[in-house]
């Protein structure tokens, strides 16, 4: 049994639609179920419609709701195993790094992890990125050389230390001298280290984050202007959603590498070969232990390391799941209230929303277990270090400022390698991110937006020819649309298109705005192949449209503020509206797809005689569904598999008892005027 829900029409090229459609084909629906092509009525399965509903708003009733959703959704839920044993067991988990906590951290931090894409990773080009960064060589140059002298002083410091506890051992050994006097200038100079130290370090990361910021605006609006140009067909390939992600996280991914590489890989690169050389002139024997003991921690951290951050971006990606589910229901709630799916929507939120709790306290517990651990070994290190040490002090091989100098240095050499790991794998994820970046700037569109010929309006007649069109959308090539499609649009004639839901109708009007290219045939205007002329001037001055779906957002045109959708408009107004905006331009040839197939019979009515007047004086083409709305057109064509099938007036077609005659007959037994 089926039950038939009104639903407001989805239309075409509506990216609230296709969001939904998408939605509601992975969730388990058909998408004839929820939409038919140019139908009003939506058929339901009985058991599609939910049982329970949301009836009573008060926020106690909401909460109980919430609650017993969540319950039914986490006992749904598999727990995962306990974190803490797959830890603990590890053996390799008893050498990690102290500087590794800082992995776990920033495992925490990225919340600007682009959730992997499917297709193939395009290849990174450098010199894409040096066109970037050439404007900002300067301050570039800049950041790097206070990076290097930040770095530089990192390895002074240990020494320093090292100067200023022998001067206390000695004061203490000896219990002779001014120790304040004594103590002065190592102080001082100290003091003097940490603080350039302190003003380079804020120097390169001022330098580096105005680079980082420069270069990714410079990214953006490059990037959105190479979008922007791209053919309609292009629009039809990608998904919004991935192209708006190349925007906002990939460019935000790659401007975090790239700061974060030249910052932090710069100084730990000149920290780690200086500290290794500070550590040598220490003590070789000492460091000689060293160098077979830290690479082995540092290994086996980094792994942990990379084990967590895998955990952390699965969390992630099923957080962007979670809000994926809230982003399609909220955005689309009128379709969400209409056919009462609120307490689906909840359900599959909450199992969602279940999900990304469990994967996330499981990170949590590695990340404590990890943190744990980290600092047992850390102390485990420097008491082996002070243990190995100690009886190098008691041969008299080694001073205790030394030993401290050492024990510094050391810690330095540790961090900066356990740096450099990550940084590794934030140089992949980067170079991938700036990659799927660069990919959209070197595509080029195959109809470019401007250049070409323009017709001078005074001479235009607005006369449309379509000659032998054969087409096929590019996503679909296997399914041609139009057929050796020949129809004229005489000047200042109207001429409408009826036929099939499906029959290829706003294809022709899509071909006339140049939205795609036929695969053979012409389009002419005023005898010219359209593809001679200017798209811009085609679009901007020469073709008015009036299609169904409105504008979503206020346009400088309209002296007033329209909310979000145009939700707060009603139908008549918005279609109203949208012939306002056709007609500023004043066009020569308007296109009206479907202007008034959603309105009620006053709006129509009202809409109609706006039309009436906006036609007068330009070639038209209608494209209908409404047959009542055409009665008067000079030309009816009748379309059917790709070509025009029936042509002449109302009455010619309705005498003639073919298709047309069939239509109206058909249109008048569904209830259609
Ligand atoms: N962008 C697109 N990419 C691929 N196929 C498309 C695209 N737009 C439309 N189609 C397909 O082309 C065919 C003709 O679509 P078109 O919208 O031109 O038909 P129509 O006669 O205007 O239909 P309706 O009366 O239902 O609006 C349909 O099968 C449709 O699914």
């Amino acid at each position: 049994m089926f039950h038939f829900a009104r639903c407001s029409r989805l239309t075409r090229g509506n990216v609230t639609s296709d969001r939904l459609l998408n939605s509601q084909k992975t969730r388990g629906f058909t998408i004839h179920h929820l939409y038919r092509r140019g139908q009003h009525t939506v058929p339901w399965s009985s058991s599609q419609i939910p049982s329970t509903q949301i009836t009573v708003n008060t926020p106690a009733r909401i909460w109980r709701q919430a609650q017993k959703v969540l319950r039914l959704a986490s006992r749904k839920q598999p727990r995962p195993p306990n974190i803490a044993l797959k830890f603990i067991l590890g053996p390799a988990a008893l050498t990690v790094t102290a500087r590794l906590l800082g992995t776990v951290a920033h495992c925490e931090a990225d919340v600007n992890n682009n959730i992997p894409h499917k297709e193939v990773i395009p290849e990174f080009s450098w010199a894409i990125l040096w066109e970037f960064v050439r404007p900002q060589l300067l301050a570039l140059i800049g950041a790097i050389i206070l990076a290097f002298g930040a770095a530089a002083l990192n390895i002074q410091i240990p020494l320093m230390l090292g100067e200023l506890v022998n001067v206390v051992a000695r004061h203490m050994r000896e219990q002779a001298g001014d120790y304040v006097r004594d103590i002065k200038a190592p102080a001082l100079k100290l003091l003097g280290l940490y603080a350039l130290q302190g003003l380079l370090t804020s120097g390169y990361i001022i330098l580096l984050s105005r680079v980082g910021e420069r270069v990714a605006a410079d990214m953006r609006t490059t990037l959105f202007t190479s979008l922007l140009r791209q053919d309609v067909a292009f629009f039809d390939a990608n998904k919004t959603g991935q192209l708006v992600n190349r925007l906002t996280s990939d460019i935000q991914e790659f401007k975090s590498s790239f700061k974060l590489v030249i910052s932090q890989g710069l100084r730990s690169a000149t920290q780690t070969v200086g500290c290794f050389v500070s550590l040598y002139v220490i003590s070789p024997k000492l460091t000689g232990l060293t160098v077979v003991v830290l690479p082995c921690l540092v290994g086996a951290g980094a792994l942990i390391g990379s084990f967590l951050r895998k955990l952390s971006r699965k969390a992630q990606e099923q957080v962007a799941k979670a809000t994926g589910v809230a982003d399609e229901a909220l955005g689309n709630v009128r379709t969400v209230r209409a056919f009462a799916m609120e307490d689906r929507e909840l359900e599959m939120y909450a199992a969602e929303v279940q999900k990304s709790a469990a994967m996330n306290e499981t990170l949590g517990t590695g990340i404590a277990v990890f943190q744990g651990l980290s600092n047992i070994v850390l102390n485990c290190i420097v008491l082996g270090t002070i243990f190995a040490g100690g009886s190098l002090m008691a041969r008299d091989d080694m001073s205790p400022g030394d030993l401290m100098s050492f024990l510094v240095a050391s810690q330095t050499v540790q961090r900066s390698l356990a740096s450099i790991s990550i940084l590794f794998g934030q140089m992949v994820r980067g170079m991938s991110a700036g990659a799927r970046v660069f990919e959209y700037l070197a595509l080029e569109p195959t109809v470019p937006l401007t250049g070409g010929g323009r017709i001078p309006l005074k001479s235009l007649t607005g006369r449309v020819e379509f000659m032998n069109i054969n087409f096929s959308y590019p996503t679909r090539p296997g399914n041609q649309i139009l057929k050796n499609f020949n129809l004229t649009l005489p000047p200042y004639k109207t001429v409408a298109i009826v036929g099939e839901s499906g029959g290829g109708k706003s294809t022709v009007a899509a071909l006339l705005e140049r939205f795609y290219e036929p695969s053979s045939g012409v389009v002419m205007l005023d005898g010219l192949d359209i593809r001679t002329l200017d798209p811009s001037w085609l679009r901007g001055h020469v073709i008015g449209f009036i299609s169904q779906p409105i504008i979503k957002r206020t346009m400088d045109t309209t002296p007033w503020l329209v909310s979000e959708r145009g939700v707060t408009l009603s139908g008549g107004q918005k279609q109203r509206i949208a012939i306002a905006r056709a007609l500023i331009k004043n066009p020569s040839v308007l296109i009206l797809d479907e202007a008034t197939s959603a309105l009620d019979a006053e709006s129509e009515r009202v809409v109609q005689e706006a039309l009436d007047r906006a036609t007068t004086g330009r070639t038209v083409l209608i494209i209908a569904h409404r047959l009542s709305t055409i009665q008067g057109a000079d030309l009816i064509c009748v379309m059917s598999n790709g070509r025009i099938v029936e042509a002449g007036t109302h009455l010619d077609l309705l005498s003639k008892g073919g298709m047309y005659a069939e239509l109206i007959k058909r249109q008048r037994s569904d209830g259609h005027k």
